[in-house]
Order: C-alpha cells, then structure tokens, then sequence
C-alpha cells in the first residue's frame, strides 16, 4: 500500500504523516510531498521512528516521483484561516492548488483514493471531481471530502455533556463541511436523551468548532492536531477497507441524490475500490430536517462554485 499527503510539511501534513508512520500497516510506503523545502528533512525525522513503513521526501518538483503507484492520497495543502475569515474565503487561494494537485494524480495514479481535506471542502471536492473528469478518469467511488474531523468533535462534546467514554460514543454528521451545512444527528446517539437546549446549543458548538480553534489559535493558523488525528482515522479506515475489512466512515462523496446535493457526507460503507455503498443516514427529528433544508441551498452554492471554476 503506497499512501501520499501532498501538503506533508504543513501543520496537518506533519501531525497526520507521523499518525500514519506509526500506524499504517506493515510493508506501507509513506510519500511526503510539499512545495516547502523542509519536506525532505520532515521524511528524514519521521524515518528515524523504527516502524516498518518506508518514508520519502519530495520537493517542490517531484510531484510525479511521490504520486507514482500510489493507492491512497490525501490532501492537506493549502491555506488555513485567520480569526474574521470563513472557510470560503481560502476558495481565491486554495482552489487553483487542489486542482493542480488532482492534475498530478490524473496523470501519476489514476486509480488512487484521493482524500481532500484543503478547504473549503464543500467546494474544493467538487473542483477535484470536475478536475478528474476533464482528465477522463473520475471513478466517483474513489473521492472523498474528509468530514471526520467534525465527527470526531461531535463525539468529544457529546461524551462530555452527557459523561460517557468518548471511545465508546458514536454521532453520525451528515452535510458539507462548513458552518450550519455541517449537521450532527443527535436524535441517533444512541443510549442518550437530550432537552432541546442542549440540541441547539451543541449543534452550534460542532458547527463552530473550527472558529473556535481558529480564534483560540489568535492568527496562528486552524486545527492541525485534531485534524491531523481525524485525517488518520479516515485513511487508516480507507486501507483496512481496502485490504478487505468491513469499515463505515461518514464522508462527503457524490451521492447522485437530487433531493440533497451533489456532494453530500453519509455514512459510508468502504471497500477494495473506495466507496462500496453508500448508506442512507436514516429518519431525521423535525429539528434536523428543518436544518437540512435550510442548509442546503448554501450547500448546493459551494459545490457550483467548485464545477465552474473548473469549467469556465
Ligand atoms: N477538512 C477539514 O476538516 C479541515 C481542513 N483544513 C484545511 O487544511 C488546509 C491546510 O491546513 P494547515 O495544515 O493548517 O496549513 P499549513 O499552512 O500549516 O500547511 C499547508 C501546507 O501546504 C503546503 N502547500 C501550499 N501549496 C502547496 C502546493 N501547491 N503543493 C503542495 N503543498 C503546498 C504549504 O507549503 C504548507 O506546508 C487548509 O486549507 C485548512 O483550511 C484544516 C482543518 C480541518
Ligand atoms: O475551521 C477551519 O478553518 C478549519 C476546519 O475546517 C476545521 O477546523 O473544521
């Protein structure tokens, strides 16, 4: 199994490549790519942790080197927010990025997983699509927005409010990945009552979440180390899944569902080729269905914007 991170020297890219180095399977290969000139010394540190995972380094102009016979890419490159910014206003920025990128993969590895995490995800996912259909290889069963942060912050929270192991504490959250398109089913955690308050204001706290990391880091960039972990959590789901083990993950793929949008986080069942089937996310509360169809206007709005900045 070859795994890349394009964006390796970053503050996702470092948290999530040693996540991997030390927890991908045996026999892995790790290729670090970066446009910054430290990546090669990143995979210098990271090959002295003595697992049996074998780390490359590549700069700015060895794209094709560090995509060749992959299987898994994942994508963090980019810029993160500062306080008073949204997700989207990374979109003047960002999007030209992944697209270049989704060429790279094109052409290198094909056939590859590709994971995007650069935000805005409800947009750059949809560039990534665009981008590989222009190139004629887009499989939609190999694309994925990588949504897990926002589940793995549900599950924190919930576990706090209510004292229960967050090991142990499962929240599907559907949607997109930015302000109310992202949306926690607290009606399906189950084992746990809560009062309407509490659904509100913890379904605002996990669509906040990442303000509040981004105004607690005051200018110094958004969630490196949590993302870091959720971004792990979903490759390490995606390879088990490939080499044969019975894994669902909520991610944002393309659904083909005309009543939600085209790109839209289900759970999601994954297989030896990515997506093997995607799930129904199940009976929404009044409170939930009103917040889907609030939302998804926006939603719809974001993923345009990534189809057309690929198409003119
Ligand atoms: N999906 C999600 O849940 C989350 C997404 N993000 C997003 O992830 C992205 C990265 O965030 P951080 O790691 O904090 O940023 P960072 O600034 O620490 O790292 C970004 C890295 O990307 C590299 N880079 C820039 N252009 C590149 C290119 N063309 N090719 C390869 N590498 C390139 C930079 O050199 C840098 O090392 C941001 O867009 C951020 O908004 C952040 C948190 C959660
Ligand atoms: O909020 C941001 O800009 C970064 C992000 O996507 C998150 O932390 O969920």
């Amino acid at each position: 199994m070859k795994v890349a991170v394009l964006g390796a020297a970053g503050g996702i890219g470092q948290a999530l490549s040693l996540l991997l180095k030390t927890q991908l399977p045996a026999g892995s290969e790790l290729a670090l790519y970066d446009v910054a000139p430290v990546v090669p010394g990143v995979a210098v540190d990271l090959s002295h942790i003595p697992t049996a995972v074998k780390v490359t380094g590549h700069g700015k102009d060895d794209l094709a080197e560090a995509l060749t016979g992959c299987d898994v890419v994942l994508i963090p490159a980019g810029v993160p927010r500062k306080p008073g910014m949204d997700r989207s206003d990374l979109f003047n920025i960002n999007a030209g990025i992944v697209k270049a990128l989704v060429e790279g993969i094109a052409d290198n590895c094909p056939s590859a997983c590709t994971c995007i995490i650069t935000n805005p995800v409800n947009t750059t996912v949809a560039i990534a699509a665009e981008t590989l259909k222009a190139k004629g290889v887009y499989d939609k069963n190999k694309l994925f927005g990588v949504t897990t942060l926002d589940v793995i912050r549900a599950e924190t929270f919930v576990a706090e409010l209510k004292d229960l192991d967050p090991a142990n504490t499962h929240v599907p959250v559907i949607g997109g990945h930015s302000g109310t398109t992202i949306l926690p089913l607290l009606s399906q955690v189950e084992g746990v009552e809560f009062s309407d308050d509490e659904i509100s204001s913890l379904t605002t706290r996990i669509q906040n979440a990442g303000t509040e990391v981004v105004e607690a880091k005051a200018g110094g960039g958004s969630a490196t180390l949590s993302m870091g972990q959720a971004a792990a959590r979903f490759c390490l789901s995606l390879v088990a899944a490939m080499q044969g083990d019975n894994v669902v993950e909520y991610t944002y793929v393309q659904t083909d569902d005309s009543d939600d949008a085209a790109f839209f986080s289900h759970p999601v069942r994954l297989g030896p080729n990515g997506v093997e089937e995607i799930l129904s996310y199940g009976e929404l509360s009044a409170f939930e269905q009103k917040a889907k169809e609030d939302m998804l206007e926006g939603l719809r709005g974001d993923i345009k914007l990534g189809v057309d900045f690929v198409n003119g």
